[in-house]
C-alpha cells in the first residue's frame, strides 16, 4: 500500500538540509539492505541546494559512495559540460567531491555525445542503460529514491502539462518543444517514475504554491502522476505549501 506524506518546513535552506539528511539516511539504509543504493537525481534550483547540503552532513561519511548508483530523472539536451545541464549542476554541487564509481554515474547523453543532436536516439540509449541494470521482470533498475523538482507549471522531470510526452509508455522519451528552455530534453516517463520505491517531490518558494495546491487538491498536472510504489513524499517549504488544502 502506497502512502503519501506532506512535510512542510519553514524555508528553502531548512528544506535543503532536511532533504539532504533524509537522502543520506535513505542511502545508508538501502546499502544495509541491498548492498547498494540507487538514487535518481533531479535538476533545478532546490536540487542543487540539496546536493550542496549533503556535503555538509557528517553522517554522509557513513555512505560507501562507490556503491551508489546515480541516475537522472531528466536532462536538458545540451553539450557535455554546459552549465545548464542537470548533470553539470549536480557534479559541481556534489558529485565531483565524492569517491563515486564512474561506472555507476549514469548521466543522460549530451547533445554532442554518441548520438549527436538526435534526442530520440539519446533517449533510446538511456533506456538501454536502464535495461542493462534492470531488476528481473522489469525494464528499469530498482530505484530506492527518485527525486523530482516541481516547475511553476506543475511539470516534473521534462514532463510538461498538455505535452504529448506525458503519454509515453516506454522507459524514457525525448521531449521536443519544451515550454521551458532548452526546447529539447530527455526524460524518464510516467511509468518509469511510478516504478520507484519512493518518489520525493521537492519544492521551495511562492512560485510553486499554485501548482502544488492544485495537485494536492486532486488536480491533474504532471506532478500528480509522480507517485512511488511504497511512498510519495512531498517536501516543501512554507511558501511552496501556501495553497495546499
Ligand atoms: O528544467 C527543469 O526544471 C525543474 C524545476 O526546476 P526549479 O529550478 O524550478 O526547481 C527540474 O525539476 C527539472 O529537473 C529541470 O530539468
Amino acid at each position: 500500500m502506497s502512502e503519501t506524506v506532506v512535510v512542510v518546513v519553514p524555508d528553502a535552506d531548512i528544506l535543503a538540509s532536511t532533504v539532504a539528511a533524509r537522502l543520506v539516511v535513505k542511502i545508508i539504509d538501502a546499502q544495509a539492505v541491498h548492498g547498494t543504493a540507487s538514487v535518481v537525481l533531479t535538476g533545478g534550483r532546490v536540487a542543487a541546494k540539496v546536493l550542496r547540503s549533503v556535503r555538509e552532513l557528517p553522517a554522509a561519511a557513513a555512505i560507501d559512495w562507490s556503491r551508489v548508483d546515480l541516475w537522472w530523472g531528466d536532462e536538458r539536451f545540451l553539450p557535455a559540460g554546459d552549465p545548464d545541464r542537470n548533470e553539470t549542476q549536480a557534479r559541481e554541487a556534489l558529485l565531483d567531491k565524492l569517491p563515486l564509481d564512474p561506472a555507476r554515474v549514469h548521466a543522460m547523453p549530451a547533445s554532442d555525445g554518441p548520438d549527436g543532436d538526435d534526442a530520440t536516439a539519446a533517449a533510446t540509449r538511456y533506456a538501454a542503460a536502464l535495461a542493462a541494470a534492470a531488476v528481473p521482470g522489469s525494464t528499469v533498475p530498482r530505484f530506492d529514491v527518485l527525486m523530482l523538482g516541481v516547475g511553476e507549471d506543475g511539470h516534473v522531470a521534462s514532463l510538461f502539462p498538455g505535452h504529448p510526452v506525458l503519454g509515453e509508455t516506454g522507459p524514457t522519451a525525448a521531449t521536443f518543444d519544451s515550454p521551458k528552455p532548452p526546447p529539447t530534453r530527455v526524460t524518464l516517463t510516467v511509468p518509469t517514475i511510478q516504478g520507484a520505491d519512493e518518489v520525493w517531490l521537492i519544492a521551495a518558494g511562492p512560485d510553486k504554491a499554485t501548482p502544488i495546491g492544485t495537485v494536492l487538491s486532486g488536480g491533474d498536472l504532471p506532478a500528480a502522476h509522480a507517485k512511488g510504489v511504497r511512498k510519495t513524499l512531498w517536501l516543501l517549504d512554507e511558501a511552496a505549501a501556501g495553497n495546499r488544502p
